[in-house]
């Protein structure tokens, strides 16, 4: 699978990476979170030093279960609920991700966790995309690129989805794309939401599904076949329907047949199933057999703070665990870019004009 160009970290910065599952509240700065909990008096953060807060972050999240792994997100929430900080993060988020040769991104975060205080779930989605277009000024004021859109999750554990939903539909205009659930899989199977997937649909509105992660076939047969999911958050436990035979033979079940021949979206986060205990180590990762089967296989960072990550450092690790060549690399951000929540001659325009012509002067 590898080809001949050596991949340097900065070769791998520089090549024009696509990000479709990034949230933002597990994507702050250390510092911004120090910071905005001094502001806000929050007084609960295990400590206030940035780097250790980094540290203590990806170690807490390294817990072997996702329910552990989402215990942190109570620290980045309770700094994030009012309007300058929900600008200040988005903001921060797409120069970082500019930063890290991210030519297009979904971000997405749960609005109903940021009305603790006086901001209704209107005002949350109004601060975020102020924040996502004040990033991107900056971005392109210092030369840069990036285009991001937004998509809103409903937690599982809530019964919100409808009204998130609605929401999602009502600031389509505004750039949000789309709508997830998102939160502990297990035990909250997504056909409990399936009204709130009937309203999208009938309003031509695009969704994934975090599933197939803390939970396997069950869950993301029911995200394809009952909800109707486009595509898969995470769904790497796919890989629990394909086997391989003693002469190497590979057989894929009906589920797995089905996503791949639909050519349904993998938004395959490596390091964080590592952390969650959903994979045991990178090198075990099924990405290398969806990969070679051809799966629609994207790369991505899921929470870039709790997994001390970016599409950059992803990148590297998959390229050392499993030989992936900038051709590889390649590949996985075209997937990325086809399956973009975004419509096809903008799709299209960031393929030919950016992915292509990027990884062409690399070479
Ligand atoms: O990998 C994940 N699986 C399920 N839920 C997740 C994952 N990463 C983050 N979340 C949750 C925690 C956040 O508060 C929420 C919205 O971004 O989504
Ligand atoms: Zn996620």
């Amino acid at each position: 699978m590898s080809d001949e160009t050596p991949l340097s970290a900065e070769i791998l910065r520089r090549a024009p990476k696509v990000l479709l599952h990034d949230h933002l509240d597990g994507g702050l700065r250390p510092g911004t979170v120090a910071e905005l909990a001094d502001a806000v008096g929050y007084r609960d953060l295990p400590t206030g030093d940035p780097a250790e807060l980094g540290r203590w972050f990806r170690a807490a999240a390294d817990s072997g279960s996702l329910v552990s792994y989402l215990e942190t997100f109570a620290h980045t929430c309770a700094v994030m609920q009012t309007e300058e900080a929900l600008v200040r993060v988005a903001a921060e988020a797409v120069e970082d991700l500019a930063a890290d040769g991210v030519a297009y991104a979904e971000l997405r975060y749960a609005p109903e966790l940021f009305v603790e205080r006086d901001l209704s779930l209107d005002a949350v989605v109004e601060a975020v995309q102020a924040g996502f277009a004040e990033g991107t000024q900056r971005v392109v004021a210092a030369g840069g690129r990036i285009r991001v859109a937004t998509i809103l999750c409903a937690m599982r554990q809530h019964a919100r989805a409808m009204e998130i939903a609605e929401l999602a539909v009502r600031h389509r205009d505004a750039g949000v794309a789309g709508f997830d659930i998102a939160g502990p899989e297990d035990g909250f199977p997504p056909s409990r939401n399936l009204d709130a997937f009937e309203f999208l649909r009938r309003n031509n509105a695009h969704f994934t599904i975090h599933a197939g992660e803390a939970f396997g076939l069950p869950s993301i047969h029911e995200a394809i076949q009952f909800c109707g999911a486009e595509r898969l958050g995470h769904g790497v436990r796919i890989a629990e329907d394909i086997t391989t035979g003693p002469d190497g033979e590979v057989h894929l079940g009906r589920l797995a047949s089905y996503v791949r021949d639909r050519r349904i979206p993998l938004e395959i986060c490596p390091t964080s199933n590592v952390q969650t205990g959903t994979v045991p180590s990178l090198s075990e990762h099924p990405i290398g057999l969806l990969a070679r089967l051809r799966f629609r296989v994207t790369v991505n960072t899921d929470n870039r703070l709790m997994s001390g990550c970016t599409m950059t450092s992803e990148f590297a690790a998959l390229a050392g665990a499993f030989g992936f060549g900038l051709d590889d690399l390649r590949w996985f951000t075209i997937n990325a870019m086809k399956s973009a929540f975004l419509d096809f001659d903008a799709r299209l325009a960031l393929i030919e004009k950016v992915i292509k012509p990027g990884y062409a002067a690399l070479g």
